[in-house]
């Protein structure tokens, strides 16, 4: 009998939305769910979540080998999510944590099996304000990452979970248990 795969849940959401904080912060409370590292042409140690950092030609090699179970370029950089490692982790039984850009949602859904999302949000102010503490980026990469916010998310998809976190990083925590874990009786 083949094992149960665990679920892909995808958390997307504006820039400075607090994807990659509330995963990590997810993943510390839940010992059932996992982080799928991604590979960015980002530079190293640019903070915030675990990546593995390649150079274009490098990327382009992996995707060209198949190393990718989806790959998609956004803000100048680009993302593929490894196909062995997100294998190994769902066969592990428990959800995998993946951090999607919200162009792809579609492909993802086609692909997975089974996809939930996880639609994470903040109010404008809320995304400005912790871009700018964040100070990852430029003021003019700020921007137009703000510019992308209202991007919605496609129709069709089957599972979305709307996870509000212009709060308290641990009330968005608390949603996305409930939503996943739902307490009994
Ligand atoms: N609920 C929260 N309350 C206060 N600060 C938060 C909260 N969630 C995240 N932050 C902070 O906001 C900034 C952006 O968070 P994070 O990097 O997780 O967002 P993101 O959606 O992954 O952004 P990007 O898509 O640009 O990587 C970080 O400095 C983080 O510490
Ligand atoms: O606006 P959309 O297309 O949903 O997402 C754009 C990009 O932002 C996020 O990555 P990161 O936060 O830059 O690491 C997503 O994963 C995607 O790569």
């Amino acid at each position: 009998m083949m094992s149960e795969l665990g679920p892909v849940i995808a958390v997307v959401g504006p820039s400075g939305v607090g994807k990659d904080s509330l995963m990590l912060a997810l993943a510390q409370a839940e010992p059932r769910l996992s982080l799928l590292k991604r590979v960015i042409t980002r530079t190293p140690d640019a903070g915030g979540e675990e990546y593995q950092a390649v150079s274009e030609a490098v990327f382009q090699d992996l995707q060209e080998t198949g190393a990718f179970a989806l790959h998609w370029q956004a803000h100048g950089l680009y993302y593929g999510l490894p196909a062995a490692d997100l294998q190994r982790q769902r066969c592990e039984g428990g959800g995998v944590l993946v951090n999607f850009s919200r162009a792809v949602l579609l492909e993802a859904q086609a692909l997975f099996d089974p996809f939930v999302v996880f639609s994470v949000t903040a109010t404008p102010d809320v995304l400005a304000a912790r871009l700018k503490m964040r100070d990852r980026e430029t003021k003019s990469e700020q921007l137009l990452r703000l510019a992308r916010a209202t991007k919605p998310l496609p129709d069709g998809l089957l599972q979305v979970i709307e996870i509000d976190n212009s709060g308290s990083l641990d009330a968005a925590v608390m949603a996305a248990q409930h939503a996943l874990y739902p307490p009994r009786g």
